[in-house]
């Protein structure tokens, strides 16, 4: 099977003779989880060292070899043990007296500290003195796959799915490296299909595919994964031929029941469901009159008694919008169908709120739920598949922006009110809740697609885990773990990483205005497409100026905020500028704070981001002779995509612009 190993990817350390000395592993070979941690570490050591280690299967080392003298001076034993006491999913590694010792409370803090010690040997820091404590912030820390059972993923820019072919379930080595990928960097739920539920997917939950589920379930349960479905709202139509799917309804709510009953016994590990209803064409419980605390509920109530979670996503919005229709706004449409529900929800329900109020944008404000909800669980919805963000093409390094969205004051409480404390519980204590990424694997054999864009994935789940982590250490480990230790490389990679977000906004649309691309396949500049259609999306330029007035003036979107950000996006002079359109449609020869007009910040910004793509390809290129070839070429090629293609962008916007406004550049470049 042809995919690669990523950043466990190991290599020769047999210089290094704190690492080759490690010839025993002691561990509790009872606990599954545990057993895996046990055997990354032999894996690991095996190639790092030439040999591979011996394991003690006995609990906790009883019979360790009594160190002779030859040996009490070097570190040559790693012993996992499991602490009862300690948090959930939490470790603790220490050197003492030339012991590595893992100590966790579970299985999964063992396999995590395993995987926390591979990575400082991968990046080859000393093992003596060593003391990490760490516990997870994020209790869920989810993939949300949008892969489709014919083998397609929808907004998938890797090849296609590893999961499904042909309607059949894969379960097979590649599934198995997938779940010590994400076990690697403490993920520990994965919804394996597509929100939008249909066709084969809807069966999902009948006995043509329990065996193969409970199958892939247990495969990920050893890794500390549990198994989630994507759910059909109007299943007991669609299987059984209800002739409803109204939650209110005593039949319908039975026929849950019975098969929440079923689904749960024949798939033991099953954490429970996702849920996208009334959204985009799929059916929800408004269709009876009833709100989505009615139809959330009636699932949650019969997957309690399994300890069944329901994820209910609030991407709620009209997709039938009117153009000329100034006043609906679908940037409210989150808040306004989800706030009034506030503490409605049963305890097993989660609602999953992305990041922002329209769609995963390159620069959006973060979504009024989070700082409005304060008596419902909470789970923070990101994209790692890059839809508007350059479609693994492009390099675009989300984590940046990951943290930015994490560390807003949402005003909510005195202390603790940002998205980070919303999720991880820290502000009103709750204990479902979590983060979410729509997954960007496919079965590209890096992955993928883009190199680069792995960064995103291990980003993503080190971030849920710990997210006092920078941006920055991120990728640097995830530098070190997946090319080695090069001080040149390490460089040149964190270089085009940290800034490519930036550049990326620079030369697409402007100050957080979003959209202006292609319909359907959202690849590449259209500054119209989707203005006069039904989505809800407009930039709204005339000959005078752009941007959408969400102001107490417009639709009113701004005051969904606690204040003071309320009060500072209301007004254009206190909004901050990165959003300015977004929230303020503004004349185009508006000076920013920086003194440039509007217009000229639109083409300064987009010659700039432009120039910088150019830019990084030529740093990238330097890599040449030190990375290894198919990897160089691979990255290589689509920086050159990417360079060509940011003219694009640079121009349709540019020359958009200069049309509609009239007014030149002020340093007469060319503009079409
Ligand atoms: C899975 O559907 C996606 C859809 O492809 C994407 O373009 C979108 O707008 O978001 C939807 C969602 O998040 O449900």
């Amino acid at each position: 099977m042809n995919f690669e190993q990523l950043w466990l990817t190991y290599v020769k350390k047999e210089n290094n003779k704190e690492i080759c000395g490690i010839r025993h592993i002691y561990a509790d070979c009872d606990n599954p989880t545990a057993t895996h941690g046990a055997e990354e570490l032999l894996l690991a050591l095996e190639v790092m060292t030439g040999s591979k280690p011996v394991l003690h299967k006995t609990p906790m080392g009883d019979d360790a070899e009594e160190k002779n003298a030859e040996s009490a001076e070097i570190i040559d034993r790693i012993k996992l043990c499991i602490v009862p006491g300690m948090k959930a999913e939490s470790y603790h590694i220490y050197e003492n007296e030339n012991w590595i010792m893992i100590e966790a409370s579970d299985g999964k803090g063992i396999l995590y500290g395993a995987f926390a010690l591979i990575r400082q040997m991968q990046r080859e820091k000393s093992l003596k003195g060593l003391n990490v404590f760490k516990e997870p912030a994020a209790p869920l820390r989810m993939l949300n796959h949008w892969d489709n059972m014919d083998g397609s993923i929808e907004r998938g820019y890797s090849g296609n799915s590893f999961f499904f072919e042909n309607n059949e379930i894969i379960v097979n080595e590649r599934t198995k490296t997938y779940a010590r990928l994400l076990a690697s960097i403490s993920i520990n739920a994965v919804v394996i299909n597509n929100v939008n539920v249909k066709d084969n997917a809807t069966c999902l939950i009948t006995d043509r595919y329990f065996d193969k589920l409970k199958e892939l379930s247990e495969s990920f349960a050893g890794y500390g994964i549990r198994l989630f479905l994507s759910l059909n709202y109007a299943a007991p139509m669609e299987l059984d031929g209800l002739d409803s799917a109204d939650p209110l309804q005593e039949d319908i709510k039975q026929w849950w029941r019975e098969k929440m009953a079923e689904v749960f016994t024949k798939i033991p590990n099953l954490g429970g469901f996702l849920i996208k209803a009334d959204s985009e064409g799929r059916p929800g419980p408004f269709t009876y009159g009833r709100n989505h605390a009615d139809g959330a509920n009636m699932l949650a109530e019969a997957a309690e008694p399994y300890g069944g979670l329901i994820i209910w996503r609030c991407f709620v919005y009209n997709c039938r919008q009117d153009w000329r229709d100034k006043k609906t706004d679908r940037a409210r449409s989150g808040y306004d169908n989800f706030m009034p529900l506030d503490g409605e929800f049963k305890d097993n329900v989660i609602l999953q709120i992305k990041n922002g109020p329209m769609d995963f944008q390159v620069r959006e404000p973060v979504l009024p739920l989070f700082g409005g909800l304060k008596a419902t669980n909470q789970m923070l919805e990101v994209q790692i598949a890059q839809e508007y963000t350059g479609q693994q093409r492009h390099v675009c390094y989300l984590i940046p922006m990951f943290k930015e969205i994490m560390d807003f004051h949402t005003y909510v409480a005195k202390e603790k009110d940002t998205v980070c404390d919303i999720v991880t519980g820290r502000t009103f204590g709750h204990t479902n809740c979590g983060m979410a990424a729509v997954a960007n694997t496919g079965n590209d054999a890096n992955w993928t697609g883009h190199d680069l864009a792995a960064a995103n994935l291990y980003g993503f789940g080190r971030l849920a885990y710990e997210p006092e982590l920078t941006a920055e250490e991120i990728a640097s480990e995830w530098i070190d773990l997946t090319f080695g230790k090069d001080e040149e490389i390490k460089q040149i990679l964190l270089f085009i990483l940290i800034n490519s977000r930036g550049i990326y906004e620079k030369y697409t649309s402007p100050l957080g205005i979003g959209w202006m691309v292609n319909p359907a396949h959202h690849y590449g500049p259209s500054v119209d497409g989707y203005e006069y259609d039904r989505w809800g999306t407009y930039h709204r330029a005339d000959h005078l100026g752009m941007g959408v007035d969400r102001s107490d003036k417009g639709t009113g979107y701004a005051m969904l905020y606690n204040e003071p950000n309320a009060s500072a996006y209301n007004h254009m002079e206190t909004c901050p500028e990165e959003l300015l359109l977004f929230f303020h449609h503004v004349p185009y020869t508006y000076r920013l704070k920086n003194g440039k007009t509007l217009i000229q910040h639109i083409y300064d910004t987009h010659f700039e981001g432009a120039a910088e793509a150019a830019q990084m390809r030529k740093q990238f290129e330097t890599l040449k002779d030190r990375l290894p070839e198919k990897i160089y070429k691979r990255i290589d090629e689509r920086l050159l995509h990417q360079e060509e293609h940011s003219k694009e962008w640079r121009d349709q916007i540019n020359t958009y612009f200069y049309r509609k406004s009239g007014i030149m550049d002020e340093l007469g470049r060319e503009i079409y």
